[in-house]
């Protein structure tokens, strides 16, 4: 027993979970939600979201917030209103707008996952998933493909690889998986494939709203 514990202790310290707002019209994605909060719990991972108790977002930070974890919720000063995105558990980090939400989401973590969701979470892993291309960051991006949710966004990335817009190499930074327990695990054994297009540290200033003493000269 203690030996499986002793298995699941993680290398990462905080998870970035980017999900929908809504909750879904099947009962498996509100599970995976929670079970993925649960998987985080059973290794020791904090949460890092966008705040809030509405849709599948609600589910996993209260899952996380109960197994004992810490939970942190960026949230928009704009969207904090209870009426709007319902009340958030754990720690709160009132942030300016949209832009410093993701920045400050990606600076508090160590992985991404994106669970189903619509626009919103789509922007937010395909913005994460550019940034590692670039050499903005090399932590681990997964997909947990609940019931097969991402196979078309799958086929879409592979027809751009087919057709010369993604490079090989990039197609790697997406990791895959149906369950939370596959897709962290193989997000633990993650090694950055891709080139770096830019010195790191530049854009880490420049995107991740580093403090202005760090600036570099143009
Ligand atoms: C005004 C309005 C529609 C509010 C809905 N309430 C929301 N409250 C907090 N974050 C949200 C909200 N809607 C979208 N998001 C952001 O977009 C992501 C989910 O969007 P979506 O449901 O996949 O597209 C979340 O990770 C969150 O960062």
């Amino acid at each position: 027993m203690e030996r499986d514990m002793e298995m699941k202790q993680s290398k990462f310290k905080r998870i970035c979970v980017f999900c929908g707002s809504s909750p879904g019209k099947k009962n498996s994605y509100r599970e995976a939600a929670i079970d993925l909060g649960r998987e985080l719990v059973s290794r020791n991972i904090d949460l890092v979201y966008g705040g809030g108790s509405i849709g599948l977002m609600g589910l996993i930070s209260q899952a996380v917030f109960d197994g004992g974890r810490h939970v942190i919720g960026v949230i928009p000063k704009t969207l904090m209103p209870r009426e709007i995105t319902g009340e958030t558990v754990g720690e709160v980090k009132a942030v300016s707008d949209m832009h410093q939400r993701k920045a400050e989401m990606a600076r508090q973590s160590d992985a991404f996952i994106a669970l189903p969701g619509g626009y919103g979470t789509l922007e937010e892993l395909l913005e994460v998933i550019t940034w590692a291309q670039l050499g903005i960051h090399d932590k681990p991006v997964g997909l947990l493909n609940v019931d097969g949710y991402y196979n078309s966004l799958l086929s879409f990335i592979d027809k751009a690889v087919e057709e010369g817009f993604i490079s090989p190499n990039a197609r790697h930074i997406i990791l895959s998986a149906p369950t939370a327990q596959d897709l962290v695990k193989y997000m633990e054994e993650y090694e950055p494939q891709h080139e770096r297009v830019a010195p790191k540290l530049n854009w880490e200033i420049e995107q991740l709203g580093y403090p202005a003493k760090y600036e570099v000269s143009r």
